[in-house]
């Protein structure tokens, strides 16, 4: 399979344009704080002074996880397609903040264990019904792995804008989430594992001991793909393909929570550069989210202790990033506004 193959951003003369850009805005200098660090970004990822954003998207992609059956989640396997479905009908979280402000939204059947039959508003990718039980056996074929990113890569090249934010729906994939984060950080599985929709301390611990077990069953698995393969979800894989496109299209990555973050872990092995063009939307309340940023050196923009998924954070950022950008095109400059500058 071709990946995707991403530039890094990083451009010295643009640099030092973009900060003069900003710098005669008619403000003190560094005034809007992490706003000026975002439009450094978006000039280059976008390779000018004068950003523009349009057509906003979130892809919510949705899938089942085998593992479930090891009783990790707070709730049954079902709400995966009964959240889709809730998903189609305008009714969940997610609904109300994208159409809040002004974001499309895609709502992606990676491979839920569910039949909708043909429906207007869902796109089917579904690789399978749901993947196997990664404490038995792979979670998926590596064909399905390939397929999974390749259909994401594919969704990606439809899209007509040049923002697009990653949202997920799937019973038990904080499991998953928390094992690849283990897996390719190195760091301890207890320090990986959170409530997820709510399971209690000792439902955590209970997490913890069925990835510990199985990261010991599939010893030797050490190749990020594989890693990808083994422990992770359709849902994961298909964001994984998605993001890396949608960075070697340029485009700004609003990164959502754990299990996002998770995926953007597998992409950004494979294609460091990819960070360049992510921004992060908040800091999940999932206990290992905030370790999984700094090994990232992510900077989040929120912190709301949301805990939801589902993309739910990308909106709520998307008008901090029209913010950034709407700064840096439209604020007068203290020549254009004859504001006098700043003393020596
Ligand atoms: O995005 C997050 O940080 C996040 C943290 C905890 C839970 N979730 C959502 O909850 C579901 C997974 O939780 P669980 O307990 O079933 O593993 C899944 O549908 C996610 O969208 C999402
Ligand atoms: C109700 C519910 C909604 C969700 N949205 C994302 N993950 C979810 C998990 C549950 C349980």
């Amino acid at each position: 399979m071709h990946l995707p193959f991403i530039t890094a951003t990083a451009n010295a003369a643009l640099s030092m344009q973009l900060d003069a850009a900003i710098d005669s805005k008619t403000k003190p200098p560094g005034s809007l704080g992490m706003l000026e660090v975002l439009a450094r970004q978006l000039g280059l990822i976008q390779q000018t002074t004068s950003v523009a954003l349009t057509e906003p998207v979130i892809l919510v992609f949705a899938g089942d996880h085998g593992v479930a059956a090891e009783g990790v989640s707070a709730y049954p396997q079902s709400v995966t397609w009964q959240m889709v479905e809730n998903f189609l009908a305008q009714g969940a979280a997610i609904n109300v903040f994208a159409r809040q402000n002004g974001c499309a939204l895609v709502v992606v059947d990676a491979g839920v264990n569910h039949a909708f039959g043909p429906r207007d508003s869902l796109v089917d990718r579904k690789i399978a019904y749901g993947t196997q039980n990664f404490a038995n056996q792979a979670a998926m074929t590596t064909a399905q792995c390939a397929q999974a990113l390749a259909d994401g890569i594919a969704l990606v090249d439809e899209l007509q804008g040049n923002v697009v934010g990653f949202g997920e729906m799937g019973i038990a994939n904080t499991t998953a989430g928390a094992a690849l984060m283990h897996k390719l950080t190195g760091i301890p599985v207890s320090d990986c594992v959170g409530a997820g929709t709510g399971v209690s301390a000792e439902g955590v611990r209970h997490k913890q001991h069925v990835i510990e077990a199985a990261v010991s069953h599939h010893a030797g698995v050490d190749d990020p793909l594989a890693i990808l393969a083994t422990f992770g979800g359709f849902e994961i894989a298909m964001m994984a393909g998605a993001m890396l496109r949608a960075a070697e299209r340029r485009m700004v990555l609003l990164i959502d929570g754990f299990i996002v973050t998770s995926a953007l872990l597998v992409a950004a092995r494979l294609q460091p550069a990819i960070l360049d063009y992510c921004v992060f939307a908040h800091c999940s309340g999932e206990h290992g989210h905030k370790r999984m940023l700094d090994t990232l050196a992510a900077r989040p923009l929120l912190q709301l202790d949301m805990r939801l998924g589902e993309g739910t954070a990308c909106a709520l950022a998307l008008p901090l990033l029209q913010a950034a950008a709407g700064f840096l095109r439209e604020m007068a400059t203290f020549g254009s506004a004859q504001v006098a500058e700043k003393l020596d």
